[in-house]
């Protein structure tokens, strides 16, 4: 299949799915296929991204505090992000890899905290509400995988944040809020099997990429 080049508007391409996922390894490699592709790539990560978010990252992953605190940060820290990063590299025509965005906040605060969902939709609608109008990922890339997987990857690899030092139960019910966004949102949100070893989860995110005609 031929390559189409992104709209002028950019292509806004976002990585979702529990901590030991897989989402970072595969960001770097479809970083470097698009940009082998002629594409201009922004990879970033929330919460960050910007000095202010990476401050509020810094809080976030580190101190505790209560669930609306926690979810006004989230939004705080993703606002000051699209303004200052997504939405300049999406409309110079760029694409825009993005480790995690608001489904997260959907999965983790909502699902995982319990948190008020109609809350979490109305900051949703404020924050991605530009002077160029509704933004919302052109494709999502959900990392599906059972959370005692992601624990086994994670053990050892690296120091719990505040997150990943969560039960087992608090990931069961994040990736139960995934399941619910991608059942909201099938069109945008792609099921990836990330269970599967590295090869197979890359083929599988070739493969979203090339049916929207992103990658040869
Ligand atoms: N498909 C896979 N199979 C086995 N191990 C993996 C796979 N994908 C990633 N890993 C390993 O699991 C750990 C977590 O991966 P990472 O990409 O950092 O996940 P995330 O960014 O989703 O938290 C890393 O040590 C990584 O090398
Ligand atoms: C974006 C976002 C992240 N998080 C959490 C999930 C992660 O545990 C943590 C940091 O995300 P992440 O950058 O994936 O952590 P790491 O690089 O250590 O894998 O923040 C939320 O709870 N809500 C959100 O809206």
């Amino acid at each position: 299949m031929s390559v189409v080049a992104p709209p002028a508007t950019g292509l806004f391409i976002t990585f979702e799915g529990i901590d030991g996922a897989g989402k970072s390894t595969h960001i770097t490699a479809l970083a470097d296929a698009l940009r082998h592709q002629g594409y201009a790539v922004t990879v970033t990560r929330e919460p960050g991204g910007t000095p202010l978010a990476e401050e509020l990252r810094a809080c976030l992953l580190h101190t505790g505090m209560d669930a609306l605190t926690e979810a006004l940060l989230m939004f705080a820290a993703r606002r000051d992000h699209l303004v200052r990063v997504i939405e300049p590299a999406l409309l110079a025509g760029g694409v825009v890899l993005c480790d995690r965005f608001t489904d997260a906040t959907f999965a983790y605060q909502g699902h995982g905290r319990g948190f008020d969902l109609g809350i979490l939709r109305t900051l949703e609608g404020w924050v991605q509400t530009t002077p160029s109008g509704w933004r919302q990922p052109d494709m999502t890339l959900w990392f599906d995988v059972p959370p005692a997987v992601a624990a086994a990857r994670l053990a050892g690899a690296r120091a719990p944040d505040k997150f990943e030092s969560e039960p087992q139960a608090f990931f069961e019910r994040v990736a139960a809020g995934y399941a619910q966004r991608a059942q909201e949102a099938p069109q945008r949100i792609v099921r990836i099997d990330a269970a599967l070893d590295v090869p197979a989860v890359w083929q599988q995110v070739q493969d979203a990429c090339r049916q929207r005609g992103w990658l040869p």
